[in-house]
């Protein structure tokens, strides 16, 4: 297990970091690294962002020194999404197999979580989003199927994309957790325009499915004072609850968007009219 720690940001601050400084607070550069799980404990929210990556080992989601409980989900939940081949999480004791693109949450209060790839060949790539939580709900797969799949954005604009919502209130229930994927088409490389901010919650973005030799420039920061990250396939970047989070890539890619914080309501967002971003 590796991990580390992020403190919160203040916009005022924030409005002066060079490139590196804000590389350093927002950017998580490697969630994956071959039998090693690696988790970054953030102060948005106290929400940790990471990934499993089993190889030739099954690897044990083991607590880490932050929480201060003998198990990880003593007083958290977890929305875990694989990103690569087919792969297995067992979860005090009961299997759930998971291919790419679905999702399973689990609960508060399970004891053992253990991720394990079905083929060494195409290993599975679980990634990570955890909030805490206050009760325990019960450990649920969300497939392709289950999702609720929204159309958004227009060829015109270069954004038509394709929303599935994984981890909502309406299809699990959970404490703060949400979480979803987000496939742009081919041809089409912006998310999240129209921008928005949503004060009550913060959120984590996580870039795959790019290909190889191409970016994505990230963009962040208040409405009116953004900066970039430019980012490679397969890495998060933490969203404060102040920060707009939108992208545009030299080509098209999905991502996995995750939050927690005050509500619920996926909808809550506070829009910012695309010509009005400075
Ligand atoms: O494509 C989009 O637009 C998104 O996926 C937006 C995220 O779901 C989001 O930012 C939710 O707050
Ligand atoms: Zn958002």
């Amino acid at each position: 297990m590796n991990f580390s720690f992020r403190y919160a940001a203040n916009p005022a601050d924030a409005k002066s970091y060079d490139t590196q400084r804000l590389r350093d607070e927002f950017l998580i550069e490697k969630p994956f690294s071959e039998n090693e799980i690696n988790l970054v404990y953030s102060m948005y929210d106290r929400f940790i962002v990471g990934g499993a990556m089993p190889l030739t080992e099954d690897l044990k989601l083991e607590t880490i020194p932050y929480l201060k409980s003998e198990n990880f989900l003593d007083r958290r939940e977890l929305g875990i999404v694989n990103v690569g081949g087919d792969g297995e999480v067992e979860v005090d004791g009961e299997i759930f197999s998971l291919s790419k693109k679905e999702a399973l949450y689990v609960g508060k209060g399970i004891k053992n979580v253990i991720f394990r790839s079905k083929s060494s060949n195409v290993p599975a790539l679980f990634y990570l989003n955890s909030a805490p939580a206050h009760t325990n709900f019960p450990t649920k797969k969300v497939s392709k199927e289950n999702a609720i799949v929204i159309q958004l954005g227009d060829e015109n604009t270069a954004n038509k994309r394709v929303l599935n919502k994984l981890i909502v209130n309406e299809i699990v229930e959970t404490c703060q957790l949400q979480m979803g994927l987000t496939e742009l088409l081919p041809g089409n490389i912006w998310n999240t325009i129209p921008s928005h901010t949503h004060t009550r919650r913060m959120e984590a973005y996580f870039y795959f499915d790019l290909e190889e030799g191409q970016t994505i420039s990230h963009f962040m920061g208040e409405p009116n004072e953004t900066r970039h990250i430019f980012m490679q396939n397969n890495q998060a970047v933490l969203s404060p609850e102040w920060s707009i989070h939108s992208g545009a890539g030299t080509s098209n890619y999905s991502f996995i968007w995750g939050m927690a914080g005050e509500n619920l309501d996926y909808g809550d967002m506070d829009i910012v009219a695309t010509n009005e971003l400075k």
